[in-house]
Parts: structure tokens; sequence; C-alpha cells
């Protein structure tokens, strides 16, 4: 068979592209990719059909924004795989850029699968709430074996090129021209039968002991998803393919789909799907004003190697970005650097067999100093030493005298007048705060805060920066705790005064950890160090030596105040750094944490101190103080101006707070509780705690009940002044 003769079905023509628009247009193409397989199977001179997709990229899948359109669910990719599979000439799929989704299902109906060493493929439907609904729980296991499958279904994980190869998903990876390639393979198979090719035909590869792997394999994945569905679903139609035939095993999983693509969980998802990229477009009020700064060409300074500090070196070399790492004393210096190495060490060792390798045993990509002169001549200062505004403003200072005038000072504080810093300095427009969470190596977000003199190309800067270092940035204005911190203060507040009322650490984590949370907020709050916060009620003047003398024990500035977690810290429990908090650990640095007998009786002497009447507290109270205070405070953030929309809101608590993803972040939630619903229960909460100024229903919370329940994409709308800040 010569290639002239060759027909190359679809290459540019399927809209395997990311471009939105293109994505809209799913249905027509499909009718397309429909047409020209029924035309190549009926042309006698078309020996072989390969597809590919246009502009390098093979296929994203199916248009997420289309799983709301009933005229989109009509049309059904599955059907059409099957035609591909069972096409009488062979098709062969050239996979270039990514394979995802719905395409990676129409590679699966192909023969034989060439991608190009850096594709991409996966069937990331889970994280989007749905499962793989075009066949692909039946055909991939019968390709790959189940323990493969079931981990890239459950998942929804990207597998480089090389990673297919070896799993055999695909038959070939090519360095060069995948549509030459595949056009070669095509031509090499024309004749040879088809039969062992079609996956549909083939069984599930067995193994010895699938039934005590599938029961251990769907624990794993309950425990893992806590209360997410799609995981369980997706466990359930491959658990299908392993004990059906394949029409029915098909059956079972159209009718699984249905059931996610019906449920609020898939709408939560692809609400943040799309939430995260919006809040990428960042403009500022007089247009976009963006100063592109290619990292790996500018020297960034990381100051201070504690906690943050190490994990925020580890996530510029990550990056590629050569970096200068600064402490106080040669004594820090070397604690730091050897934490540093660690993670490294460990990052590297997750990277092997990549492309990409790590290169910090270089001094030109990574440097360890305590010469403050080193700061001539860097581009960008990421400080992160200890949370103290005198220490930030005497370090901005030297910084703003050190520093090159060009360079960008960045300040890691977790809720500090960035202003404040900013005055100790000769360049304000220069200084931003770059909040990262902690361990800043793994978490995703970064809060970036604008100060009132930040320069719109200072903004673009630190965005850029995110991006390089793969975090969702998330521009934010300035305000005590900004707005992860700031709305998390109510939450926490609410699970402390919940216990002086009547409930136990470990009912109240109980409560948020059922609704989706990994942690509950004592849990964490031993996690992170009871001491952080105690440090900074301390600076505030809420406690310790500067708490005037004469203040009432369960009241600040008129307000409710609960000692309780001071009481806890000035009897060393600290949480599991010291193996006693909220709960009791098996030692010090320990993780375990079990309900502790002291607490409760240490409550309970607490109330009666107090006078307090012990009352139970059930699971809807306990969930909406703690929740709709946080949302509450949302709602006060916008009305501010502090972040631009709800889904900054909800981006900054699923990518930093371990909200959960299916509930598609605080202020979704809200809007699927519905906004009067939380009115009238923050007006209830609030008659009866009139002391909690955070339980008072917000005026902007009012407003939209008031205009009918508007809905979170208007919200912004009933604002009467646009965001100040912004
Ligand atoms: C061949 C299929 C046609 C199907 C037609 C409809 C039939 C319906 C029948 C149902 C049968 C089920 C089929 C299948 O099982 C279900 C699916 O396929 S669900 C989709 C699965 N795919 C994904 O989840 C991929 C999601 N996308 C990504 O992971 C990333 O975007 C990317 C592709 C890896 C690219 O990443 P980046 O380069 O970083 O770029 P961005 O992420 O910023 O994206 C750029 C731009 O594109 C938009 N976009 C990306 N993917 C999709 C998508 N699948 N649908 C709609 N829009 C998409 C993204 O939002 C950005 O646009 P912006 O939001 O910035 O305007
Ligand atoms: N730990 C967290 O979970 C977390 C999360 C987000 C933000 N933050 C913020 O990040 C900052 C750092 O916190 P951390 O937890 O890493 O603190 P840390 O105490 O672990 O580390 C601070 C480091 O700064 C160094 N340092 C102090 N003065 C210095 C100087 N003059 N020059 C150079 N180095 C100096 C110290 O030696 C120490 O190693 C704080 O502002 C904190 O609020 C912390």
């Amino acid at each position: 068979m010569s290639q002239d003769t060759f027909c190359v079905v679809f290459h540019a023509q399927i809209p395997f592209d990311r471009i939105p628009h293109q994505f809209k247009s799913g249905p027509m193409f499909l009718q397309a990719l429909e047409d020209g397989l029924k035309k190549a199977d009926a042309d006698p001179s078309v020996k072989a059909v390969m597809i590919c997709g246009e502009n390098g990229k093979f296929s994203a899948g199916a248009d997420i924004r289309g799983f709301s359109s009933p005229k989109t669910l009509g049309v059904a990719l599955g059907p059409i795989v099957s035609l591909i599979e069972s096409s009488e000439k062979p098709v062969v799929a050239a996979i270039e850029g990514v394979a995802l989704g719905g395409g990676l299902e129409v590679a699966l109906g192909c023969h034989y699968r060439v991608a190009h060493a850096k594709a991409r493929m996966g069937l990331p439907e889970v994280t989007i709430g749905l499962l793989p609904g075009a066949e692909g729980t039946q055909r991939l296991p019968r390709l790959i074996g189940v323990p493969a499958a079931l981990d890239m279904i459950t998942t929804g994980k990207h597998i480089p090129a090389t990673e297919a190869l070896k799993l055999g998903l695909v038959d070939e990876i090519v360095e060069e021209n995948t549509i030459e390639a595949a056009i070669r393979l095509a031509n090499k198979v024309i004749g040879q039968p088809l039969g062992p090719r079609r996956l549909s035909l083939k069984p599930v590869p067995k193994l010895p002991n699938m039934e005590a792997f599938l029961q251990e394999a769907q624990v794993k994945v309950k425990r893992q998803a806590r209360g997410f569905l799609a995981p369980e679903l997706c466990f359930q139609a491959v658990q299908a393919a392993t004990q059906r035939p394949f029409a029915e095993g098909v059956r079972r999983e159209r009718e699984l789909f249905q059931v996610l693509l019906s449920s609020g969980q898939a709408q939560a998802l692809q609400y943040a799907f799309f939430a995260e990229r919006a809040v990428h477009r960042w403009a500022t009020p007089g247009g976009i004003n963006l100063l592109f700064i290619i990292f790996d060409s500018i020297l960034l300074l990381s100051l201070g190697l504690g906690t943050m500090g190490q994990g925020i070196v580890t996530s510029l070399v990550k990056a590629n970005i050569p970096v200068v790492a600064l402490e106080q004393n040669l004594e820090y210096l070397n604690k730091g650097r050897k934490a540093v190495m660690v993670l490294l060490e460990r990052e590297a060792k997750k990277m092997e067999g990549g492309a990409q390798k790590l290169d910090f045993h270089n001094p030109a990509r990574l440097q360890f100093t305590v010469d403050f002169n080193l700061l001539h001549d860097v581009d960008l200062v990421i400080e992160a030493v200890f949370e103290n505004m005198a220490l930030k403003k005497e370090i901005f200072h030297k910084l703003s005298n050190i520093c090159k005038p060009g360079a960008l000072l960045c300040t890691n504080t977790s809720a500090l007048d960035i202003d404040e810093i900013a005055s100790a300095t000769s360049r304000p427009q220069q200084v931003i705060g770059t909040h990262f969470f902690s361990p800043a190596h793994v978490m995703r977000l970064l809060e970036i805060i604008y100060g009132r003199h930040t320069s719109p190309s200072a903004i673009a800067t630190a965005m850029q920066l995110a991006k390089d270092m793969k975090k969702v940035g998330v521009v934010v204005g300035n305000c005590f705790g900004f707005v992860g911190n700031r709305m998390m203060f109510p939450y926490v507040e609410q699970a402390v005064f919940l216990l002086e009322e009547g409930s136990r650490p470990e009912a109240v984590d109980q409560v948020l950890e059922d609704f989706g949370f990994k942690i509950g907020p004592f849990r964490m709050s031993d996690l992170a160090g009871l001491d952080v916060g105690w440090r900074s009620r301390k600076g505030q003047g809420l406690t310790g030596p500067s708490l005037p003398a004469g203040s009432s024990a369960r009241q600040r500035r008129g307000q409710r105040y609960s000692p309780l977690p001071d009481l806890l810290c000035e009897r060393g429990r600290f949480g599991q750094k010291t193996g006693k908090g909220w709960y009791q650990y098996e030692r010090a640095g320990g993780r375990t944490a079990t309900p502790d007998p002291w607490i409760h009786g240490f409550l309970s002497q607490y109330r009666d101190t107090h006078r307090i009447e012990t009352r139970y507290i059930d699971q809807e109270e306990i969930l909406e103080r703690c929740l709709f205070s946080l949302i509450n405070e949302g709602f006060a953030i916008l009305a501010e101006g502090i972040a631009s929309g709800p889904e900054h809101l909800d981006v900054i608590y699923l990518n930093g707070y371990g909200w959960p993803k299916h509930r598609g972040g605080p202020m979704f939630y809200a809007s699927t509780v519905g906004l009067p619903r939380v009115l009238a229960k923050l007006q209830k909460y609030s008659e009866a705690h009139p002391d909690v100024p955070k339980l008072r229903p917000s005026a902007f919370l009012k407003k939209l009940v008031a205009v009918g329940n508007a809905p979170l994409k208007e919200w912004m709308s009933y604002l009467s002044r646009q965001s100040p800040k912004l």
C-alpha cells in the first residue's frame, strides 16, 4: 500500500484543541467524525485511517461547559468510539499534546496508538465529578489491566507518554513527527487481522487475587473520597468491566455516568474548574499592564529558611528558577540547608524517570548564604522571617537600601499590613504580599496581596511567578488576614465557642470531616501549632502581658472572646509538636490524634468556673455555625472589594484550606444551600449570641436575598460600588 492512497480522514478537522470556542462545537465535530469514518469505510481506495488533532493537540475531551446543556448530551460519543473500533480498515491515533477524557476514549477505539514523547494522556473525568462516559471504563482495563486502569480512572491523573508506553497504553512513542509515524505504522499493519486489536473483544487481564484486590481498592477509594461520589462510581464502572461482558459493562457505565451527571457534585467541580481559570485573568482598573519576567533568567532571593522558607526554596528550584537562600546566621543557615536538601532529594526521587531533572547541586542554581551583600544582584526577594511587624519593617528598610532599583520585594506574611511593611521602604510600588501556604512546596495556593502603592507590573510579576511555580495565584486586597485567614478566623472562633457551650473537639472535627474537610479545625490547630495563634493574639493585646488589667475573662473590646486556646498554651499544650493540644498524641511530634480525657475534664471545669450551662449541640448547629460564619465573612470581603468575585474566595478555599472540591468552595456552597437559608440561620444564631459580631449577617448577603436570591454569577453586579481596591 503506498502512502498516496492512504486517507488521513480527520487531520486538521477534529476540534481537538484547547480553545474554548472550538470545544463548543463538539457535537458538530462528532458528526463530522462519524461521517468521515463512514466515508472512509465505504471508499475502496482508502486502506487505512489515521486520526489526529489540530495544532499539535489531540483532544482535551468533551466541552465541559456542554455538560449543562441537554442538547450536547444528546450526542453520544460511545457509539462513535465503537464505530471506529469496528472499522474494517486499521485506524491509528496520532497523539500529540494531550489526549484526555473523551479524547483518550477516541484513541482507545483506534486499533493502534502512536504518541509524541511529550504527549500526556488521562481520563480526568473524576476531577470534574464524572466518569469516562464513552466506554473508557470498559476498554482501558482490557488494555492495561485493572490496577493501572483503576488508578488512572479514580485519580484522573495525566500520565506522560513514556509511562503510557510502559503500561501498553500506546504502541509507539516518537520524538519527531507523530503523524508521519502514525501513517508509517498504518501502512505496515494494512492487511493484518484487526480482531486482536479491538479492545471490546479482549478479556480483562486476570489477576490471581482479583476479588481481594478489588475489595481493598474499594476501601481505599471510599476512605479517600470523604463523601465525593465520583471516585466510588468510577470504581464501580471498572468493577463492572471485571464482572460483565463488554456490552453490559458499557450499559453500567452509562447508568453510573447519568447518576454523576445529575449530581450537584459534578456541577460544583465544573464550577471549580472554570473558577480556577477565571482567577488567572487579572487586569488593573486601567486595563491590562503586564510585565512578563522570564524567571529562569532572574535571580531570586529567599530570606529566612524556616518552615516556609524551606518550602519556598524547594518550589523555586522545582520551577527551575535560580535562587539564593539567606539566613540570619550560620546555625540557622545550616539547619535550613539540611532541611531543603532533604526536601529536594525527595522531590528528585519523585521525578526519577521523567523528562525534567532537578539541578540543585549547582551553585549557579541554588546557593546558601548569610551574606547580605548578595542582595545587590537579585531581581526578586521573598522574605519569610518571623511574623513580627518590627522585624519585617527592619528587613524591608534594609532591602530597600541594598537591592537594585528594579528589584521586587515580596513578603510572606500570614496577616500583617502590607502598606505598613512597604512604608519602611523607598519603593512601596515594588512591595507586595506573597502568602504561601504550608507546606509551601506542596500547597498550590499563593495569595498575592497588593498594597495601596503596589504597581500593576509588580502584581503581574507575582502572578507570573505563581504560574511558573505551578501554583494558583489569586490577587486580593490588603486587610488583616487577607482573604483566606480572615474567613478562617470566625470559623475557628465558632468551633471554640462550641466547646465552651458543651461540645468536644472530636465532635466538632467529626462534623466538619464528614462534610468533607480532610481535617477539622482542632486537628488543624494541633497540626499548625497552637502557639502560632497565641503569639498573634499576644501581639494584638488580646492576651498576655499587654492585656489591660481587670479585663473580663470572656470579653474583649465588647465582644465575646474565648480564652480556651490561651489556657492550653499556658499549660504548654501547643499541639502535635508538644504531644498535647486539643488532642493527645503518642509523643511530641506524633501525628495520631486521640481524644484526651484531660481536655474533657478541663472543659467541664472551665464551664463550671464560668457558669456556662453545658448543652447538647447537634451536628446541624456545629456545621452551620462554623461554615456560615466563614461564608458571612466572605460576603463582607466581597462588599469591601478585597476580592473581585466569589470565584476568588472559592479558589482560595479549594487550594489552600482543604475545602472539599465536590462542594465547590464556600461561596458556591452558600449558593447551593440558598442565600435565604444562610441568612435566616445567621439571623437565628446572631440573636442567640448577640455579642458575636461575626454571626451578624453581612449587609451584602441581605441585599442579595432582598433582590431574590441572586445567582452567584450575578452577585457582583449588586454591589453599589465596584471594588475600590482592584
Ligand atoms: C472528543 C470528545 C467530544 C465530545 C462531545 C460531547 C459528547 C458528550 C457525551 C458524553 C460522553 C463522555 C465523554 C467523556 O468521557 C467526558 C469528557 O471528556 S469530560 C472532559 C475531560 N477533559 C478534561 O477534564 C480536560 C480539562 N482540561 C485540562 O485539563 C486543561 O485545560 C488542559 C487541556 C490540560 C490544558 O491546560 P492548560 O494548557 O493549562 O490550559 P487551560 O487549562 O488554561 O485551558 C485553556 C482554555 O481551554 C479551556 N478548556 C480546557 N479544557 C476544556 C474542556 N474539556 N472543555 C471546555 N473548556 C476547556 C479552559 O477552560 C481554558 O479556557 P478559559 O477558561 O481560560 O476561557
Ligand atoms: N508556618 C506556616 O504555616 C505559615 C504559613 C503561611 C505564612 N507563614 C508566614 O511565613 C513567615 C515565616 O514563617 P515560618 O513558619 O517559616 O517561621 P519560622 O520561625 O519557621 O522561620 C523564620 C526564619 O526566619 C529566619 N530569620 C529571622 N530573622 C532573620 C533575618 N534578619 N535574616 C534572615 N533570616 C531571618 C529565622 O532564622 C528562621 O529560620 C511568617 O511571617 C509566617 O506568618 C507561615
